[in-house]
This record gives C-alpha cells, sequence and structure tokens, in this order.
C-alpha cells in the first residue's frame, strides 16, 4: 500500500517545489517502487541524488534534517521536520515483500509502544484519590497490594533448610544478636532518624497476630499510621465538618503507642500538616466549586465538600511523606549529607526504553516478605530509647526478664493494652498531656524531636540489639521460618551478589562468626533473617550513611524504589489537577531548600512555628546529630549558615516566611495560569 504517491520520501517541502519529487520518483501502480536510491540507498544516498540533479533540498523539511534531528534529539523529537511523513512515505514507497514488512512492523511496534498496556490509569475520583485499604493503586488488579491480603515473596528457596534442626531463636539472640554494650552509629545519624524510620515500615508492614501471612496494611507509602490501614479506622480520624479535616493531633495507628514518642510525635506533625493544607485547599478553592461550610445545608453536599478536600489533602500530604522520605531520608541513607549535596534518587519519572517502550511505573506493589526482614533495624536503638524499651516491657511484663516472655505473653500483652487504651481523641504518648482542645503543646512536641536528634542511634551490628527486644526478635526468626523464605545465600544469588563461602566472609569477627557456625554448621543454612542482621556492616564511606549489614545496605534501595515507583499516586497521578495547582507546588521537593533541600525543616517550622530559629539544624539536619553536623558543616564550609545551637521557644515569623516561600514556588510553576496566581498572591500577601 502506498500512502502518499505523489510525496516524496523527502517531504512536503520537496513535493512543493517546482522540481517536486515526482521528478526523482517513478510510479507504477500498486508494485510501484521509488527510485533505486530511495529503496536500497537511504536517504543519504537519495539527498546525494537530489543534490547532483540539482533538487534543491528544503532544509527545514529534508528527510536527512529529520533523520539528524531524531538522532541528536530522540527524547523530543521536532514533529515539524516530519520524521513520520518521511518514515512512513519511505515504507510505501518499498517494493511490497520482507524489507517493506518489517519496516512496517517496525513502525507500528514504535506506535504502540508510545503508550502504556495495560492503560496507566483511569479518571475520576475512585481512581484519582487513595482508597482507605490501598485499593485500585493498580487499576487492572485492584487488590493489588491492598491492606489485609498476603505479603508477596519474591525469591525463590533453591536451598533446603533443616526445618526440624534450624536453632533455637532464644539461643540465636543470645548469641548472635543480643547488646554486648551500646556503639554509637559511624556516619553520626540521629534517633530520631530511626524514629522516621520506624514510621515508614508501620506504614508498609502490618503482619496480623493471626495469621502471619496477611498484611494488614496497603503495601504503598500512604501514611497509613495517620489515616488509618481500612475505612473503620480512617473514619475514627476524620471529624467531616466540610472542611476535609482530621481531629486535632489525631493518628489512627495504636500500635506506634508502644514505640518511643518521636515516632508519634512526626506522626503528629503530618497530622498538623494534613489540617493546614486542608484549610488552604478551601481558602485557596481552586476550582470554585467549595463553600464555607457552616453555609452549606443539605448533609449530602456537606459530606461530598469533605470528601473532596479530605482526599485532595491526604494526596498532598502523602505528596509531602514521599518528598521528605527522598530528601531528608535518603540523604542520611546515602551519606549525601556529608557532601553537602542535594542530589536524590528520583524513582518516579517517565523512563523509555530504546525501543521507545515505557519502562513500567505506577503498576502497583506488594510488600514481600524478604523486605519484611530487611527493615528490621532493632539494633540502631539509642541508649535513650533502649532506657524506654525496658520501662515499657516491665511495665507490661510484670517484672518477668526478657528470657522469661513468650509470643504469646506478648499477644496477650497487646490484647490488653488494646483493650485499655482509652479513645483514640485521647491517646498520648511519652507522658505527653493534650489541651482542651485536645491539641498538644508545640514545646513538648518539639522537645521530643530535639532529644532525638541529640540522641545518636546505634550502629547496625551483629550483637547490637537491645536485650528488651529479645522477643520481638525471636518472633521475627519465627515468622521467616513460617514463611519459607530463602537463605541469606540464595537471596545473595538473586541479587547478583556473590555468596559466602564461609562464617568468617559473611562478619569477619571471630567471635560471631564461630558462633554462627557453631549454630547453623554450613553457610548455606544461614537463615535470611539471622544472616542479615548479623552481617558485618559497611564502612563509612562516600555514597553510604545508613551503614546497615551488606546484604541489606543493596537490597533495601530495590524494595524501596519498587514501593515508590510502583505506586500510582507517585507517579501517573500525581498531577496538578489531582492535587490542585496550590497543593501539588506545596508538596515538591526543593532542592535549593535549607538542609540541602530539607522537607522535614520545612514540616517542622510549618507546625511548630515557634519553636526553632529559621536555621536551626535541629530544624533542617534533624536526623543527624549536631554533634555530627557541627564537623559536616565545618567540613563543608558553611557553619556560619547554620544555628547548631538548641533553643527554646523563639519569635514566631518562620510561617510567614514558609509560606512566602511557597508563593515563590507557585509563582515560577508554568501550570498554573494568571488569573489563579492572582488570587494564590492575595492569599499570601494577606498572611504576610
Ligand atoms: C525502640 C524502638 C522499637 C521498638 C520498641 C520496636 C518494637 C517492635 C515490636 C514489638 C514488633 C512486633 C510487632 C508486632 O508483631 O505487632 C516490631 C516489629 C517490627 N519492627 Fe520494630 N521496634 C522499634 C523500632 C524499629 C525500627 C527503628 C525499625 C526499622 C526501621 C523497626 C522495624 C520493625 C519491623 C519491620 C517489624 C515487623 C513489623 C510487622 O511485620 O508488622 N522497628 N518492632
Amino acid at each position: 500500500m502506498s500512502l502518499n504517491r505523489n510525496s516524496s520520501f523527502f517531504g512536503r517541502g520537496s513535493t512543493r517545489s517546482a522540481k517536486a519529487p515526482a521528478d526523482t520518483t517513478t510510479s507504477t501502480g500498486n508494485t510501484s517502487t521509488s527510485t533505486a536510491g530511495t529503496a536500497k540507498g537511504g536517504v543519504l544516498k537519495d539527498a546525494l541524488e537530489q543534490v547532483k540533479k540539482g533538487v534543491p533540498i528544503h532544509p527545514e523539511h529534508s528527510a536527512f534534517a529529520a533523520v539528524l534531528d531524531a538522532v541528536k534529539h530522540s527524547e523530543s523529537i521536532d514533529d515539524r521536520k516530519l520524521l513520520l511523513e518521511h518514515g512512513l512515505n519511505f515504507i510505501s514507497n518499498l517494493p511490497p515483500g520482507r524489507l517493506q514488512q518489517d519496516a512496517q512492523d517496525k513502525v507500528i511496534k514504535l506506535l504502540y509502544n508510545d503508550l502504556c498496556h495495560p492503560p496507566a490509569t483511569c479518571i475520576g475520583n475512585k481512581y484519582a484519590w487513595r482508597q482507605a485499604d490501598g485499593r485500585f493503586n493498580n487499576v487492572a488488579i485492584p487488590e493489588m497490594g491492598k491492606a489485609g491480603e498476603p505479603y508477596a515473596r519474591s525469591v525463590q528457596q533453591t536451598h533446603p533448610l533443616p526445618a526440624n534442626e534450624l536453632p533455637d531463636p532464644g539461643l540465636i539472640f543470645d548469641s548472635l544478636l543480643k547488646r554486648d554494650g551500646f556503639v554509637k552509629h559511624p556516619a553520626g545519624l540521629s534517633s530520631l532518624m530511626f524514629s522516621f524510620a520506624a514510621l515508614v515500615i508501620h506504614t508498609c508492614f502490618r503482619t496480623s497476630h493471626t495469621d502471619v501471612n496477611v498484611n494488614e496494611t496497603s503495601s504503598y507509602v500512604d501514611l497509613s499510621p495517620l489515616y488509618g490501614h481500612n475505612q473503620e479506622s480512617q473514619n475514627k480520624v476524620r471529624n467531616r465538618d466540610g472542611r476535609g479535616c482530621l481531629y486535632p493531633d489525631i493518628f489512627a495507628e495504636d500500635r506506634l503507642l508502644l514505640l518511643p514518642p518521636a515516632v508519634c510525635v512526626i506522626l503528629v506533625l503530618f497530622s498538623r500538616n494534613h489540617n493546614y493544607i486542608a484549610r488552604k485547599l478551601l481558602e485557596i478553592n481552586e476550582r470554585g466549586t467549595w463553600q464555607d461550610p457552616s453555609k452549606i445545608t443539605d448533609e449530602e453536599d456537606l459530606k461530598k465538600q469533605d470528601e473532596e478536600i479530605f482526599q485532595t489533602a491526604r494526596l498532598v500530604n502523602c505528596g509531602w511523606f514521599g518528598s521528605a522520605v527522598f530528601s531528608d531520608y535518603v540523604s542520611c541513607i546515602l551519606g549525601l549529607v556529608r557532601q553537602g549535596s542535594s542530589w536524590t534518587l528520583d524513582p518516579f519519572g517517565d523512563i523509555r526504553n530504546s525501543d521507545h517502550s515505557t519502562f513500567e511505573r505506577g503498576q502497583g506493589n506488594v510488600c514481600s516478605v524478604e523486605f519484611n526482614c530487611l527493615y528490621r533495624w532493632h539494633a540502631t536503638t539509642s541508649e535513650q530509647d533502649e532506657k524506654w524499651v525496658d520501662t515499657v516491657f516491665e511495665k507490661i511484663f510484670e517484672g518477668k526478664s526478657p528470657e522469661q516472655v513468650t509470643p504469646a505473653d506478648f499477644k496477650s500483652a497487646a490484647k490488653k493494652i488494646q483493650a485499655s487504651t482509652p479513645d483514640i481523641h485521647h491517646w498520648t504518648f511519652g507522658g505527653l498531656q493534650r489541651d482542651e482542645n485536645d491539641m498538644f503543646n508545640d514545646e513538648d512536641l518539639a522537645k521530643v524531636l530535639k532529644d532525638a536528634t541529640d540522641h545518636p542511634a546505634g550502629a547496625f551490628r551483629a550483637r547490637g540489639t537491645p536485650a528488651s527486644m529479645r522477643l520481638h526478635e525471636m518472633m521475627g526468626i519465627m515468622q521467616n521460618r513460617a514463611w519459607g523464605v530463602c537463605s541469606l545465600n540464595d537471596f545473595r544469588r538473586y541479587l547478583g551478589l556473590k555468596p559466602y563461602s564461609t562464617f568468617l566472609e559473611w562478619n569477619p569477627d571471630p567471635e560471631i562468626a564461630y558462633a554462627a557456625e557453631k549454630l547453623y554448621g554450613n553457610i548455606e543454612y544461614l537463615e535470611l533473617y539471622v544472616g542479615l542482621q548479623a552481617e558485618e556492616a559497611k564502612p563509612v564511606v562516600e555514597g553510604a550513611g545508613l551503614c546497615p549489614g551488606y546484604t541489606i545496605s543493596r537490597a533495601i534501595l530495590s524494595d524501596a524504589i519498587a514501593l515508590t515507583r510502583g505506586d500510582r499516586f507517585f507517579t501517573h497521578d500525581y498531577t496538578p489537577y489531582n492535587l490542585t495547582s496550590w497543593g501539588f507546588a506545596d508538596c515538591q521537593r526543593d532542592p535549593n531548600a535549607w538542609g540541602f533541600g530539607s522537607t522535614l525543616g520545612r514540616l517542622f517550622l510549618r507546625t511548630l512555628p515557634e519553636q526553632f530559629t529559621n536555621n536551626s539544624t535541629y530544624a533542617f539536619f534533624p536526623l543527624m546529630t549536631p554533634e555530627s553536623m557541627k564537623v559536616n558543616l565545618k567540613n563543608l564550609k558553611c557553619s556560619d549558615k547554620y544555628d547548631l545551637e538548641r533553643k527554646g521557644p523563639i519569635a514566631s515569623f518562620q510561617t510567614v516566611k514558609d509560606y512566602r516561600q511557597i508563593g515563590d514556588i507557585l509563582k515560577s510553576s508554568a501550570f498554573t495560569t494568571p488569573q489563579y496566581q492572582e488570587r494564590v498572591k492575595k492569599v499570601v500577601k494577606g498572611k504576610g
């Protein structure tokens, strides 16, 4: 089939010229062939023939120019150079046969690969908003990664573990994991770094106590500890008064009440951030469809408005959480903070394969059992948090020693605590009190954060886990066995890492290697959980900041990318339409922000406005101890820019500054209309 017999391979410019391509092309009906040069010699030969014949080559529209442009700018082809038309015309002029068919197939593949198959997303609120239990993240497989579904398993077990001869979990803890003294984290990470990490893991894991195969929360970074892991728990935190807000300083996850208080404090800040965002959304009222709730008389209308604002604010707040992960958290994990770098991994963007097909993203995720093992970072507990855990332990288990408590004790204690916990509006933690409006005192919250920044985290290492966490670790080991996970070496093979041939290679500390050999006999039998926790840790080198065991260090990144790139709400549906233009701009990570692009700093100043100076290292490097930041900032020759002092409440001006920063981001964003920018300017000015 010929698409356009009258135009030449050299395109529209040539056909329009007086000495048009008809001069150079012989048409013979269906079996027409172009000149031999076109069919066989391709673009260059044709171009030469044109020149020889004195046919002017229109520089803009020649096939040569089009091909050159495509080679030079494969990611942003100038379609005004008509490459596609030249190509199709070329194919149409080929003699029917193999060559023509092959060329046509290539074009069809290219065009098909332009788009995602199956489609990346669908429109409408069902898909634009996060469902409470995480369903519909993958539009075609709505159950993927939903709360209440089984974990995934990534790695095939190929070496049988001698099930009945595996060592006793208590003995493993006592000989390989139990802390034999506190060792400070070598890269200067603070205890708050691991409070933030604990928030991340509670977002992804909630292993059922009745069926260990089931993850009771969604497999997405959706702030489920704040918003609840299903509709029932979400209903408890929303006040549904038409403003889309949460109850004051509320969060849904009761498991956090047993952790050191800094974890809950970070979550309270995200709770406050939700309400700040919801209020702003209503104030700006970007689409002009919302009203002052006090003026809405119809209950259904009120519900509808509340739902729209709540869901939009949740998307923006999750954007904030994602930005905090990829700024402050990743910066510490990769050690970028020591180099003063604001670079980060950005896993969300559209990536094209060489055949122009899209590299998969936003297709959902299911957290794996291996990921769950990788993330048990109990060895990093600070000395102060260890004391905290000891106290809680004594209170719960009433005088029993860590060696005496059993998993059954743990489960019955968990039930008892749940039954005795006050209603969700009055939950407290760390001895903090709520005021008459159910809000915590800002200074109290800030103190917990500053303490956790001051306290150094523990180093990842064998024999580094506090004694009172014996039961947690034993339960972890037993879960691993129940899940049928592979051995450490199988896991390393899967990742393309060299399997260990001796225990000493795995951990060169002879005491640890010897103890492990005694327990397991053969390095191939070393279980994943234990192998990961007691492996030699990575040293502090460029590119490393977290410094866990070597295998954790490699594998954690793969799971983190799967988790975030797989999330439709961070990829295809992370749009100014779904989040509103203001919301979309508000939650962007700003690489030029203080703290080498810190997001947590902005969150702290916004939600605790009078508690930090506006260049405080406690706000902008909270995941590093001030002691370590003093050295890092000195090495980077920017100590004078930051305030390293721990200060109490200070005069309030940061909120306004923060607010102006957002105004600046908005002004530079291409997607907002001039009218909208005017409106925002007014709002910003009003506040300033
Ligand atoms: C001092 C602080 C911590 C305490 C007291 C603590 C305590 C616990 C307890 C009691 C469990 C068992 C929970 C259950 O089965 O319901 C657990 C599980 C777990 N912990 Fe921790 N933890 C702490 C910090 C951390 C940190 C910093 C991380 C890593 C970032 C972490 C990662 C995990 C993971 C991944 C699980 C499994 C969760 C699940 O499968 O549901 N923990 N922890």
